[in-house]
């Protein structure tokens, strides 16, 4: 039985254009939840590093602005917000300048303990009945013992199509290599391509976006009402 005060914890994972921020923003809504997008917490970091002049590759000098890191990350569905200190960089995180870098920073050891503590922060002081909280290591690390575990996944084909649909600056074969680029990156840090033991997979390829949120909120159901 999950106490009135703890927010249900619904951990979301999966590889780049899996769905995850779109689909866990649904749901979210859906059952008045608050949503997490961890991703924006490594982009805001690449960003930084971006606006400071900082190399990314040197992880010693990432960790050095760690400090000084004010990021904060909006969980309401429909009025998410990314800022550092007075900027909002909603929009800014997204730009593929910054997607370029953030692999290398989510690399870094102790800038993933930093992020994981402030997503655990921010998960605990949900004032919802529940938070989605969506990323690639939601399921293993920062989340293991949450009650609702789902790896999201769709074939890289499916990924890549609706990858390309979103960023129409680029042509399909530019989002394509940077989609598998990253995913081969990201996947030397953890795995989320493999459901952890106690994570249902649910596979997108085949269902159009409704569909998928009715897919998970169908597992987040199934969950509670076997508490
Ligand atoms: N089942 C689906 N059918 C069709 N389109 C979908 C489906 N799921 C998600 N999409 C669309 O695919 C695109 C990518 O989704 P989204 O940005 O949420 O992926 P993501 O997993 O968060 O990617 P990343 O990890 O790179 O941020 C969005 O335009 C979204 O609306
Ligand atoms: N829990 C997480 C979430 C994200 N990352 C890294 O951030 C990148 C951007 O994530 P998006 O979901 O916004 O695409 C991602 O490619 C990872 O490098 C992470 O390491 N852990």
């Amino acid at each position: 039985m999950t106490s009135p005060s703890i927010p249900l914890v619904v951990a979301i994972d999966g590889p780049a254009g899996s769905g995850k921020s779109s689909v866990s923003k649904a749901v979210a809504d859906r059952l008045d939840f608050a949503f997490l997008d961890t991703g924006a917490g490594y982009r805001a970091l690449a960003w930084l590093m971006l606006d400071r002049g900082v190399d990314t590759a040197d992880a010693a000098a990432v960790v050095a602005e760690l400090d000084t890191f004010d990021v904060e990350i909006g969980t309401h569905p429909h009025r998410h917000f990314v800022r550092v200190g007075e900027t909002d960089i909603t929009e800014a995180i997204r730009e593929p300048r910054v997607t370029a870098q953030v692999s290398a920073v989510a690399r870094v050891p102790r800038v993933r303990e930093h992020l994981t503590g402030l997503f655990r922060s921010v998960a605990e002081q949900a004032t919802e009945a529940g938070i989605v909280v969506e990323g690639r290591d939601i399921t293993t690390v920062v989340a293991p013992d949450a009650p609702v575990r789902i790896l999201l996944t769709a074939s890289e084909e499916a990924r890549m199509a609706r990858r390309s649909a979103q960023i129409t600056t680029q042509s399909a074969e530019t989002v394509a290599h940077a989609l598998r680029t990253r995913d081969r990156a990201d996947s030397q840090v953890v795995d989320f391509m493999t459901a952890a033991d106690g994570v249902t997979t649910v596979d997108s390829t085949h269902l159009d976006f409704e569909q998928t949120v009715d897919a998970v909120i169908d597992v987040i159901n199934t969950a509670r009402t076997s508490q």
